[in-house]
């Protein structure tokens, strides 16, 4: 077997991936011949470097729409681009970073190794993927805990080591599948904080999928909120906060009025 020469050199920061989602549906095939409409004809055009926050009752398509921009699954009618490219171009040029709802973290492997994995796979160096993935580490707050193993980790350190592995590769969008969905209150309140100042220090496109009002409001620039039965993007909410936020944005008077207005979208989709 002929070994495959390492990457060497560090590989130049991508800019942030703007997303254009133009008249998409998904139909998956149900039970007994019938048809489940996961999502139909969403529009959506997210700019590079925003951060986007999808929210709505669940089976209203908000992980389809994920999957579909991340070509894990493909659309049945519609199209998508991720800065000019196909999904599939998008995930062949490792254009982005998943995070899923559950860490997914391999136990085998030390914190560092699970970081690396991705750099590995794509031949960085040896050196130059430990440096990266420490770098990473350092992003999220886990410095001095490479030679863990994740199963001596909290949920929450678990899920910031999945978070430092999507953002190995440097990529220019970051799709979030409710990562912070089975933490208490508290260190999904601190994971906030983090993500909003690695977001704001690293300038990349956020796609983050919640169930939380509070949440989506705090850390979006815009809240696209969904419907079921069929899946529908109803719609799109500006979140004017200024920046940075933190602790005392949750208390101002314009957060709790987005909030609400938000909590009033989702019950008229409800209804
Ligand atoms: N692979 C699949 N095969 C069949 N139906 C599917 C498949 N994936 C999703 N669905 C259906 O599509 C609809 C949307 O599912 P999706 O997971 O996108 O919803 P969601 O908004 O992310 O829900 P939740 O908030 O519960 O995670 C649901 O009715 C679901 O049952």
């Amino acid at each position: 077997m002929t070994a495959r020469p390492a990457r060497t050199g560090a590989v130049p920061p991508p800019a942030a991936s703007g997303i254009r989602v133009e008249n998409v549906s998904k139909v998956f095939p149900g039970e007994g011949g019938g048809e489940t409409v996961a999502l139909q004809g969403a529009d959506l055009d997210i700019q590079p470097g925003e951060f986007i926050s999808l929210i709505g009752p669940s089976g209203c398509g908000k992980t389809t729409l994920l999957r579909l921009i991340a070509d894990l699954d493909q659309p049945t009618a519609g199209e998508l681009r991720l800065s000019g490219l196909t999904p599939r171009e998008a995930r062949e040029a490792r254009a982005y970073g998943y995070v899923f709802q559950a860490p997914a973290l391999m136990d085998w492997r030390t914190v560092l190794q699970n970081v690396t994995l991705p750099l590995d796979l794509s031949r960085l160096a040896p050196a130059e993927a430990t440096a990266r993935a420490r770098t990473m580490l350092n992003l999220v707050g886990l410095e001095g805990f490479e030679g863990h193993r994740p199963w001596q980790l909290s949920g929450g350190m678990q899920q910031r080591v999945s978070i430092a592995r999507a953002l190995a590769l440097n990529p220019g969008l970051l799709l979030m599948d409710e990562p912070f969905g089975a933490l208490d209150e508290i260190t999904r309140e601190r994971l906030n904080l983090e993500l909003l100042r690695l977001w704001q220090e690293t300038g990349k496109t956020v796609v983050f999928v919640t169930h939380s009002i509070s949440e989506a409001v705090f850390l979006s620039t815009r809240v696209v909120v969904m419907t079921a039965r069929p899946g529908r993007i109803s719609d799109v909410i500006d979140v004017d906060l200024p920046h940075p936020r933190g602790v005392e944005t949750r208390g101002s008077t314009r957060f709790f009025e987005l909030c609400t207005a938000v909590r009033e979208r989702l019950r008229e989709g409800h209804a």
